[in-house]
């Protein structure tokens, strides 16, 4: 069955390496935490229709690796997006240090404009607390970003982080500020999906080279081939025009890298 929305928004969800990006995106979509979660490879993807101010809005969620190794391939899947959530684990100050990095990021690939919220998760760990609620929203505030602290273990303030996000850019539509029908604005139609539009090798326009495999060998080489993974890298498949072009990946071209 076909779904009807108003509007499909592109969200990421960036941020240090085990922050609790994809326990986050689970619990939102899922509606439960995820147990034994792993590293992300790369990308990952999810997608929730929700109603927000009257207004039904699917939105398409970008999960981002945070490991240092894969930030060349995620940066990749930057353009284009409306909002972000922004996480930092309040028990690692280290998380909360790379902040700035990540901000100039997203406000760099995907648009000055991108609407952010700082997420400072794992609230249930606040006996382990290195990052006070104070001095986040301090972040925050000189960085005009909108804040709160989530649990994606408790499911606290994780479906407020993500509709607090949406209702942001749905009043930016409203008051004029956003102009859905800006190429690269993040923002759909119903029924008309904003393309992933990745840059670099991956973006729609290039050709099939070796060197795109190259590429999506970087990300293949931090794994073993067992099928399983083989099941992670599918999830990226279709967003490689280089693959999806009469290219399909199999085993044994998993196995020659
Ligand atoms: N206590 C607690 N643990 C959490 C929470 N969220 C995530 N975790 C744990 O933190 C670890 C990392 O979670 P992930 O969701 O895989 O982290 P990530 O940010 O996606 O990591 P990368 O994919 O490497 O970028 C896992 O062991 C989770 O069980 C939370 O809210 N509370």
């Amino acid at each position: 069955m076909s779904e009807t929305y108003d509007f499909l928004f592109k969200f990421l969800v960036i941020g240090s390496a085990g922050t609790g990006k994809s326990c986050l995106l689970h619990q939102f979509i899922e509606n439960k935490f995820k147990q034994d979660s792993n590293h992300t490879i790369g990308v990952e993807f999810g997608s929730r229709v929700v109603n927000v101010g009257g207004k039904t809005v699917k939105l398409q969620i970008w999960d981002t690796a945070g490991q240092e190794r894969f930030r060349s391939v995620t940066r990749s899947y930057y353009r284009g997006a409306a909002g972000a959530l922004l996480v930092y684990d309040i028990t690692s100050r280290e998380t909360y240090n790379a902040l700035t990095n990540w901000l100039t990021d997203a406000r760099t690939l995907a648009s000055p404009n991108i609407v952010i919220i700082l997420c400072g998760n794992k609230k249930d760990l606040d006996a382990d607390r290195e990052v006070t609620f104070l001095e986040a929203s301090r972040f925050a505030q000189e960085n005009e970003l909108m804040f709160l602290e989530t649990s994606a273990l408790t499911g606290e303030n994780v479906e407020e982080g993500f509709l607090k996000c949406a209702r942001t850019i749905l009043n930016k539509i409203d008051s004029g500020e956003l102009d859905p029908e800006r190429m690269g604005s993040g923002v759909g139609a119903g029924g008309s999906p904003p393309s992933p539009q990745p840059t670099g090798p991956h973006r729609q326009d290039a050709p099939y080279s070796s060197r795109c495999f190259l590429v999506c060998g970087t990300v293949l080489s931090a794994v073993s081939h067992t099928l399983d993974h083989l099941d992670k890298w599918r999830s990226l498949q279709p967003l490689c025009p280089c693959v999806s072009a009469g290219k399909p990946l199999s085993v044994n071209m998993l196995g020659s890298f």
